[in-house]
C-alpha cells in the first residue's frame, strides 16, 4: 500500500470536486493536510466563505485524518504555504490544482477575463509552488502536480483565456522536473476529465456520473509518492482510464537545397513534413535541437528522404585538414607534426584518418530518413558510436571535392541497444572509389525489436589473443578541450559539449568523440611503424567499449604481425586503467623498417625529412632535372630549411617569389608553391 505517513500535501481548491478527492486520499493515506480553498463559486464571482474547506477538514478528522483549512487565494501563495510550515512544520507536496472559468467565445473575452485566468491558474500556481520550492529544495524532497486540461491541449471553444493557462502549465511543469531533478522534487502535469464545480455546467449528467474525482486521485497520489521517479511528464485520466501524452513529430524532411529555402521547396516537401509514418519523439529541448542542427548539417541530399542510400558532395581543403590535425594534438614542437599542419611544408599532406572526417557531412541525414523497421523506434540523443572501419583506398589530397554515397548495411537488436551499420563510401571527381567508413552505430535502449543480432556485411573486430607484452606502447594525454576542438570538424553532436545532452545518456560530463579516441590511437599507430608516412595506410578497425572523458590520457598499447601487415592494438585510460578500444587493428601496406622500436611515453620523434627534399620534388614536378640547375636546387633547400628554422614566413614567400620570377618566369611552378 502506497503509505504517505508524515508528508505533508497542500491541496488548492480541495473545498469540492477533484480537490477534495485528493485531500480526503491522501489523509487517507496518512498524510497531514492542508485544505485549500477560498469557497468562491466557479467564476471567482461567488465571494469567500470557509465552509467549503472546513467541511472537508471534518471529515477527515472524523475519519482520524489530519487536517488544516486555509482560505487564502493562490495568489497569495505564501501564506498558504505559511500555513503548512505553522501547523506542521514542512512542506512535500504540492497539488496544484484551484481554477475558475471565464468561458467566452475569443471575440467577447475582455482584458478581464484573460487577466483572471491566468492569475489563477498560472500564475497562481507558480506563486505558490515559488514559496513551497525552497523547502523542498531543502528537504531534498518534493511532489509537484499542475493541473492542466485537454482545452489546452487540443483547445475548445470559448475558453481561448483558458486553453492558454492550461498549456502555459504543462511548460512551467516540464521546466520544473528539469530544476528539480537534482533536488528530487518531480513534477507533472495531469488533465483530468471529471465531475467538478467547472464541469458540471457544461456536461450532461449521466456523463458526469462515470467520470467519479476518486477516478483521478489514485494517478496524482501514485505521482506523489516517494518511489514515484516520473518526473515532466504529463497525464490524460478520467473514469478510470490513465494516459500518458507525449510530442510526437513527424520525421519531417531536408527542405533546403544547397544554402538556399524558399517558400516553393517547402511546398515541394508538405507530404513529408506532414507525414507520421516514421514519428519522432523527443524527451528534451536538447534533443529537439540536435535533431534540427543534426539534420541540416549535411549537403541536401540527392536521393529523396526516407529511403536507405542517400548523396552528397563534401568540399575540403587544407584549412580542414590542419584543423584535423591540430585536433589530435599534433604539434609544430614535433618534427613530424609540422608536414600535417603547414600548407608550406614540402611533404604536406592528409592524415588518413581525416577520412572520417566527410562522412559527418552525410551521416546525420541519413540516420534520421532511413527506413527502419515499424517496432524500432531510436532517440537520436542516445546513440553511442559502438564500432568503426576506414578503408582508405587512394590517400587523401590536401585539398579536393569528394561524393559521397550513404547506406543503411544492416539493422542488429542487441538487446541492450539496436544497431545500425551505415556505409559512406566516398568517391573523386574521376569516380574512383577514394575510401570506405562503416559506422556502427549503439542506440542505447532501442534493443529487443525482435532484429536479428548479426550481420555478415559487417566488417569484423579482431579476436585475435596475443599472448605477449605490447610491442610498443604511447601514452598521450587529451586536453580538457579536446572535444571542444574537436567537433570543429564536423561533428557537431552536443554528447561531447553540452552537460544536458550527456545527462540524456546518464554521463556526469560531456565524453569524447569516439573517432577523435580512435584519432589518437592511428596516430600512435603512424609513428609507431609507418615513420608518419600516411601512404603506407590501408584500413583500421575499432570497437568503442568504453567512453573517454576529455583531459584522460590515452594509451595505446601495439603489437605487429608482420605477416599480416597488421598492428593490433587496445587503448586504454590511464587514469583509471578502462579498456576504452578494443578489438582493434590497422592494416599497413607496409611497415616502415626505420621506425622506432622504442616503448615511448611521446609520439616516437622522426628525423626530419622534407627540407631536404623541397628541390628534389619541384623539380619533379616542373620535369626538370637536378643537375640542369644545381644552384637553384640548391637555394631552394636553403629557403626550405631557413623557413623551417626561423619561421620567418615574410622573409621565405619574399625569397622564393624572387628566385621562381627570376628563374624560371612560369606561372607552372609558381602553382605548385603556393598550391
Ligand atoms: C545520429 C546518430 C549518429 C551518431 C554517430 C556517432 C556520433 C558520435 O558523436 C558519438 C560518439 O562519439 S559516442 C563516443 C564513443 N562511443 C562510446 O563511448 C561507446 C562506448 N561503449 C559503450 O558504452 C558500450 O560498449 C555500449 C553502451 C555501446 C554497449 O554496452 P552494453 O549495452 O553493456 O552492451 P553489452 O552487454 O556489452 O553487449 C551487448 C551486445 O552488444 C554488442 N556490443 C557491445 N558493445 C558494442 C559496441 N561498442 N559496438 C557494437 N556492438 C557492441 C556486444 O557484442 C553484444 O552483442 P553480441 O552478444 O551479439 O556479441
Amino acid at each position: 500500500m502506497l503509505k504517505f505517513n508524515d508528508k505533508v500535501v497542500i491541496v488548492t481548491g480541495a473545498g469540492g470536486g477533484l480537490g477534495k478527492a485528493y485531500a480526503l486520499a491522501f489523509a487517507e493515506r496518512g498524510a497531514k493536510v492542508v485544505v485549500n480553498d477560498l469557497g468562491g463559486g466557479m467564476t471567482s464571482e461567488g465571494g469567500k466563505s470557509s465552509r467549503a474547506a472546513d467541511l472537508v477538514v471534518e471529515e477527515i478528522r472524523a475519519k482520524n485524518g489530519i487536517a488544516v483549512a486555509n482560505y487564502d487565494s493562490v495568489e497569495e501563495g505564501e501564506k498558504i504555504v505559511q500555513t503548512a510550515l505553522d501547523n506542521f512544520g514542512r512542506i512535500d507536496i504540492l497539488i496544484n490544482n484551484a481554477g475558475i472559468l471565464r468561458d467566452k467565445s475569443f471575440t467577447r473575452t475582455s482584458d478581464i477575463d484573460w487577466d483572471l485566468i491566468h492569475r489563477v491558474h498560472l500564475r497562481g500556481s507558480f506563486l505558490i509552488t515559488r514559496a513551497a520550492w525552497p523547502h523542498m529544495q531543502k528537504n531534498k524532497f518534493g511532489r509537484i502536480i499542475m493541473t492542466s486540461s485537454g482545452a489546452g491541449i487540443y483547445g475548445n471553444f470559448g475558453q481561448a483565456n483558458y486553453s492558454a493557462a492550461k498549456l502555459g502549465l504543462v511548460g512551467l511543469s516540464n521546466t520544473l522536473a528539469i530544476e528539480g531533478k537534482k533536488y528530487n522534487i518531480k513534477c507533472n502535469s495531469i488533465a483530468p476529465v471529471a465531475r467538478s464545480r467547472l464541469t458540471q455546467t457544461v456536461m450532461p449528467e449521466d456523463i458526469l456520473d462515470v467520470l467519479k474525482p476518486e477516478y483521478v486521485s489514485p494517478l496524482v497520489l501514485y505521482l506523489c509518492h516517494e518511489d514515484t521517479e516520473e518526473t515532466g511528464s504529463l497525464f490524460e485520466v478520467g473514469g478510470g482510464w490513465v494516459g500518458k501524452v507525449r510530442w510526437q513529430k513527424s520525421s519531417g524532411a531536408i527542405v533546403k537545397k544547397g544554402d538556399s529555402m524558399t517558400p516553393e521547396d517547402v511546398k515541394s516537401k508538405w507530404t513529408e513534413i506532414t507525414s507520421f509514418t516514421n514519428p519522432i519523439y523527443h524527451a528534451s529541448i536538447g534533443e529537439a535541437t540536435n535533431h534540427c542542427i543534426s539534420s541540416s548539417s549535411g549537403d541536401s541530399p540527392s536521393s529523396s528522404d526516407s529511403s536507405d542510400s542517400l548523396e552528397s558532395k563534401f568540399k575540403y581543403d587544407y584549412k580542414d585538414v590542419i584543423l584535423y590535425a591540430l585536433s589530435l594534438n599534433y604539434s609544430t614542437k614535433d618534427t613530424n607534426g609540422l608536414k600535417f599542419l603547414y600548407e608550406g611544408h614540402s611533404e604536406f599532406c592528409t592524415l588518413p584518418m581525416y577520412g572520417v572526417i566527410p562522412a559527418f557531412s552525410i551521416l546525420y541525414n541519413t540516420v534520421s530518413s532511413l527506413k527502419l523497421p515499424d517496432n524500432l523506434q531510436i532517440n537520436p540523443a542516445k546513440i553511442l558510436h559502438g564500432e568503426h572501419y576506414l578503408e582508405v583506398f587512394q590517400p587523401f589530397k590536401t585539398t579536393d571535392t569528394l561524393t559521397l554515397k550513404a547506406s543503411l548495411v544492416d539493422v542488429l537488436d542487441k538487446g541492450s541497444g539496436a544497431v545500425l551499420v551505415i556505409n559512406i563510401e566516398f568517391f573523386n571527381e574521376r569516380q574512383e572509389r577514394v575510401a570506405l567508413n562503416q559506422f556502427v552505430t549503439f542506440a542505447v535502449g532501442s534493443g529487443g525489436f525482435g532484429g536479428k543480432r548479426d550481420s555478415d556485411k559487417m566488417v569484423k573486430v579482431s579476436t585475435k589473443k596475443v599472448d605477449r607484452k605490447p610491442d610498443k606502447s604511447i601514452s598521450e594525454r587529451t586536453v580538457v578541450d579536446q572535444a571542444a576542438l574537436y567537433r570543429l570538424n564536423g561533428d557537431f553532436n552536443p554528447l561531447h559539449i553540452d552537460p544536458n545532452f550527456s545527462a540524456v545518456l546518464g554521463f556526469d560530463r560531456p565524453i569524447l568523440h569516439g573517432l577523435c579516441t580512435f584519432g589518437f590511437a592511428v596516430k600512435h599507430v603512424l609513428s609507431a611503424y609507418c615513420d608518419n608516412d600516411v601512404s603506407l595506410f590501408k584500413s583500421v578497425k575499432v570497437r568503442f567499449a568504453k567512453p573517454v572523458l576529455p583531459g584522460q590520457t590515452i594509451q595505446t598499447n601495439m603489437w605487429l604481425e608482420k605477416d599480416e601487415r597488421r598492428v593490433y592494438f587496445e587503448c586504454r585510460v590511464v587514469e583509471n586503467d578502462t579498456q576504452v578500444i578494443s578489438g582493434a587493428y590497422v592494416e599497413l601496406h607496409n611497415i616502415k623498417s626505420g621506425a622506432s622500436t622504442t616503448t615511448a611515453s611521446e609520439p616516437a620523434k622522426v628525423a626530419p625529412s622534407g627540407k631536404e627534399m623541397a628541390a628534389d620534388k619541384i623539380f619533379q614536378e616542373i620535369g626538370l632535372k637536378m643537375q640542369e640547375k644545381p644552384d637553384l636546387a640548391k637555394s631552394i633547400n636553403a629557403v626550405y630549411a631557413f623557413q623551417i628554422s626561423k619561421d620567418d614566413t615574410t622573409k621565405i614567400f619574399g625569397k622564393i617569389y624572387y628566385m621562381l620570377d627570376f628563374l624560371f618566369e612560369t606561372v607552372k611552378i609558381q602553382n605548385f608553391v603556393f598550391q
